[in-house]
């Protein structure tokens, strides 16, 4: 499909320069819905079989699997779970927000920005033609932007096959194709160094273990008080390696061991999150509200699914977990209702993942009018999943007694398409990586985070966020 005329002009392909292309000026997207920027996308279907996800996601038969595209690569942009969806590299479009108004601005922006760009898409699927990925800042009061980016380059496989989208400022010719392909093989030169023979190092964030459990504490003194009755409290780790690590390698380390999570990246915020905020198909929404845990251990493979089978009976049964998953469950239900037709809840059942089970309640609805995925997270954003209840009190003493700035972890993360449909989930088991790399000396920051209830054992909450700091610790090469 052809969305406005395409340009009166032969396409001459340019030498094209070679990786790595320089990143454009960021656009406030204040200034950018008030004169959008002009932007050319080509998507194209790629031949059957250059592209593939394996059972688990890894590569089948002779094809690359979606993240292997991204082995030894910076400035990549992320979103695979099962091996299928979207990943990229390069920017051709960088929108930024800040404050309270920063998703509605983000949205207004892209909507202006897809209005004054034009788009050649014969497949006209979700994630096909034009499409910015976007991490959003938990706080208002953030001080990381919070952006949506379009890549220069992004592949996507479905069901259905595999394609490739390109896009550049109007006006200039798209790479050809063949070019764009033989580009898909990683730079040899980025290979990343396997032999890297020190461990990490791992240091304190803003709060020490021990600070910790004073947080939890002084949490419950003021929930006793009466001030709220759900909190969820985050810490963070830095870990510095002792070599430069390509954040495309972190990425294929996250989607081989957590294959059901959505594997991300947004502008060097990384992570595999299990929690789903909303995905938009069709004007039909699916979320899925996690919140409610029991820790796995480490263990044989027999052994640990018995535990597994135990710790579900468990947390099925838990009169804590279950208080602390209603709240989650309400808040996203509540900030749905105003905008469908239709919010239907499952009751909520045990999700397993490798590290933790939660317990999950999967929501379906149908949109009303023309809401688009951006607004419905501006809706759900924060669930008391991630920030408590009441909301505004909750968020009031994360303020005052975490401590720190918890940046785009927590946040939404997603991609958005030229109709404002789209898929979005939380920045969770996430670590937001230095600007120019990972490396000594650049240490990425490794998020946990859990709800605290009145009935809360301080212990087992800061444990809890080391179970959920497991996937990315792992990836940089802590622990087992
Ligand atoms: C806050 C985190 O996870 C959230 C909190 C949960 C809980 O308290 O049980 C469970 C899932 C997530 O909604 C995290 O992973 O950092």
């Amino acid at each position: 499909m052809t969305r406005r005329p395409p340009p009166r002009r032969s396409e001459v392909t340019p030498p094209v320069a070679d990786h790595a292309p320089l990143a454009p000026p960021a656009l406030s997207a204040a200034r950018a819905a008030a004169s959008p920027p002009r932007l050319s996308f080509r998507t194209v279907p790629l031949p059957t079989g250059l592209i593939a996800a394996g059972s688990d996601g890894a590569t089948a038969g002779g094809s690359q699997g979606l993240l292997e595209l991204l082995a030894g690569r910076e400035d990549v942009v992320s979103w695979v779970r099962h091996g299928r969806g979207l990943v990229g590299w390069g920017q051709a479009l960088r929108l930024e927000a800040q404050g309270p108004d920063r998703i509605e601005s983000l949205r207004s922006a892209w909507r202006a920005t897809v209005y004054a760009s034009w788009w050649r898409d014969a497949l006209v699927r979700p994630g096909t033609g034009p499409v910015a990925l976007g991490t959003i800042a938990f706080s208002p009061d953030s001080a990381a932007a919070s952006v949506l980016i379009v890549p220069q380059v992004l592949v996507g496989l479905d069901a259905a096959g595999a394609w490739l989208t390109t896009a550049v400022p109007e006006g200039e010719a798209h790479p050809e194709v063949a070019e764009a392909l033989a580009r898909l093989r990683p730079p040899a030169s980025a290979r990343p160094d396997a032999s890297s023979p020190d461990a990490p190092m791992v240091s304190p964030g803003s709060l020490s273990e021990t600070d910790y459990l004073a947080a939890v504490a002084e949490t419950q003194r003021r929930m006793a008080a009466g001030e709220a009755r759900k909190v969820v409290l985050a810490r963070d780790l830095l870990v510095t390696p002792s070599a430069t690590l390509a954040t495309g390698d972190l990425l294929r380390h996250l989607g081989a061991s957590y294959p059901s999570c959505w594997t991300f990246a947004v502008d060097s915020m990384v992570g595999a999150t299990p929690e789903l905020l909303v995905r938009l198909e069709n004007r039909h929404l699916a979320s899925r509200v996690l919140a409610g845990t029991a820790r796995r251990h480490a263990g044989d493979a027999a052994a640990r699914e018995r535990e597994a089978e135990r710790l579900a009976r468990w947390l099925a049964a838990s009169a804590k977990n279950r208080a602390e998953h209603e709240f989650a469950r309400a808040s996203a239900v509540t900030a749905l209702e105003p905008l469908c037709s239709l919010v239907e809840a499952e009751p909520p059942r045990v999700l397993m993942l490798p590290n933790v089970l939660h317990l999950a309640t999967d929501i379906t609805g149908v949109v009303a009018g023309d809401t688009g995925a951006l607004s419905l997270v501006g809706a759900l954003h924060p669930t008391a999943a991630v920030c408590g209840t009441p909301s505004e009190a909750a968020a009031r003493i994360i303020v005052e007694v975490e401590g720190m700035d918890r940046g785009r972890y927590a946040g939404p993360v997603g991609w958005v398409d030229w109709h404002g449909e789209g898929e979005w989930c939380i920045a969770l088991r996430s670590a937001a990586l230095p600007p120019d790399g990972l490396g000594p000396g650049a240490p990425a920051r490794v998020f946990g985070g859990g709800g605290i209830m009145p009935e809360s054992v301080p212990a087992d909450e800061l444990a809890e966020t080391t179970a959920k700091m497991r996937p990315m610790l792992a990836a940089l090469g802590v622990g087992g």
